[in-house]
């Protein structure tokens, strides 16, 4: 994650249509990383999106790094094609006669600036497509064609990527298909990403910072590893419920190769320390299947990591012979599955005080 604390823009917008909608929000934009609009269906999402982009004409300010795009008090509306922005959409439509590398070299007739072969293989470089540059869009797959499509954003060099529910129209095996490469985005480009979706699991992995939505206005905002609890109960993958907890590399244990994380909900955890360096923020993946529970907190067992969780919820699950705790750990949350019976041997109720164990060998980063 390379989000950092400096502002890489500021948008504040204000926009009435007749009785039916109004949007009136006003934030600022982390300088890199990504930054979620996050809503439900019609609270202004795509409208903000199109107003930065100068598609809608909303009032107000849009300022993007050192750039002013709009300014409505003092009369400045830059066009749209003089903003300097890439905007992937849900669907890659690709140029079905094109190949990959003619789709992503069409996006430079509309760029300026900077050399056109350097950014074309800067973007194929970052979104792994050198192999694939010869295919039409009929030989790629929908996760590829939106890689293709986000390449072809990226060649225009832009001040900010803007991503309407990019993954959307993909099917679940696809979407974890290119999740890694916007992750890889997120970590990587020096720009502001404002991104828009639906997909608790899409926030999860992706956000540094939340802005929440409703009816047009915002109703909260803040860092991801603060906001994501309060957005989604820890999110389906590969039919377990995962949750995400952020933190940092406080340390390695070279002999072991073993990483410590501190998280950012108070409590460490080792995991395997593959690609990973000394204060590298990180977001843990945990499925519920590898947490176990004990009412105390030495347990003596091969496993490394116990953090002090309370219960919120006992679930039943899909198998009768499973339940769901849902778990409060800090700020953050924490699905755990474990067997009725041990659910019940346990005498776990709401408000209880439990150590969720975890194994390190079933972490990932
Ligand atoms: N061109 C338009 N003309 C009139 N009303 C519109 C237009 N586009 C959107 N709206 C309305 O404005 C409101 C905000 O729409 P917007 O598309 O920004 O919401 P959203 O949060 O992106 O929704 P979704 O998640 O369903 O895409 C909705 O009530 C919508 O029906």
């Amino acid at each position: 994650m390379s989000a950092q604390n400096e502002m890489g823009g500021r948008v504040a917008l204000r926009l009435s249509r007749g009785k039916d909608f109004s949007l009136d929000v006003d934030f600022e934009l982390l300088s890199t990383g990504i930054t979620v609009l996050f809503g439900p269906s019609g609270c202004g999402k795509t409208t903000i999106l199109r107003s930065v982009a100068g598609l809608e004409r909303a009032r107000g300010i849009v300022k993007i790094g050192d750039e002013l795009w709009q300014d409505s008090d003092k009369g400045v509306f830059v066009p749209t094609w003089q903003r300097s922005l890439g905007y992937v959409f849900q669907e890659a439509s690709l140029f079905p006669h094109m190949t990959a590398r003619e789709n992503i070299q069409f996006g430079l007739k509309f760029g300026r600036g900077g050399s056109s072969r350097d950014r074309i293989d800067e973007a194929v470089e970052l979104l792994g497509l050198s192999k694939l540059l010869n295919h039409r869009p009929y030989e790629l797959s929908g996760g590829e064609q939106q890689r293709v499509s986000i390449a072809r954003a990226l060649v225009l060099n832009p001040k900010i990527l803007l991503m309407d529910e990019p993954l959307s129209a993909l099917d679940w095996s696809r979407r974890q298909e290119i999740m890694p490469w916007i992750e890889k985005i997120r970590d990587e480009l020096q720009i502001p990403v404002l991104y828009v979706t639906h997909s608790a699991e899409e926030v999860a992995r992706l956000a540094d910072f939340i802005i929440l939505i409703e009816n047009g206005v915002i109703t909260k905002r803040g860092p991801a590893s603060r906001l994501i609890c309060e957005i989604s109960a820890p999110v389906e993958i590969e039919t377990d419920r995962v949750s995400f907890l952020h933190g940092r590399i406080s340390g390695t244990d070279e002999k072991y190769a073993l990483a410590c994380v501190r998280l950012d909900s108070g409590g460490t955890l080792w995991i395997p320390s593959a690609r990973t360096e000394p204060g590298e923020e990180v977001r843990v993946k945990i499925f519920a299947r590898d947490v176990a529970l004990s009412r105390t907190a030495e347990a003596a067992s091969s496993i490394q990591n116990s953090l002090e969780c309370t219960v919120r919820d006992i679930e039943p699950d899909v198998s009768p012979a499973q339940s769901l705790v849902d778990l409060t750990c800090g700020s953050s949350r924490l699905m755990a599955r474990i067997t009725r019976r041990a659910a019940e041997n346990l005498g776990l109720e709401k408000g209880q005080k439990v150590w969720a164990l975890i194994k390190t060998a079933a972490l990932s980063v």
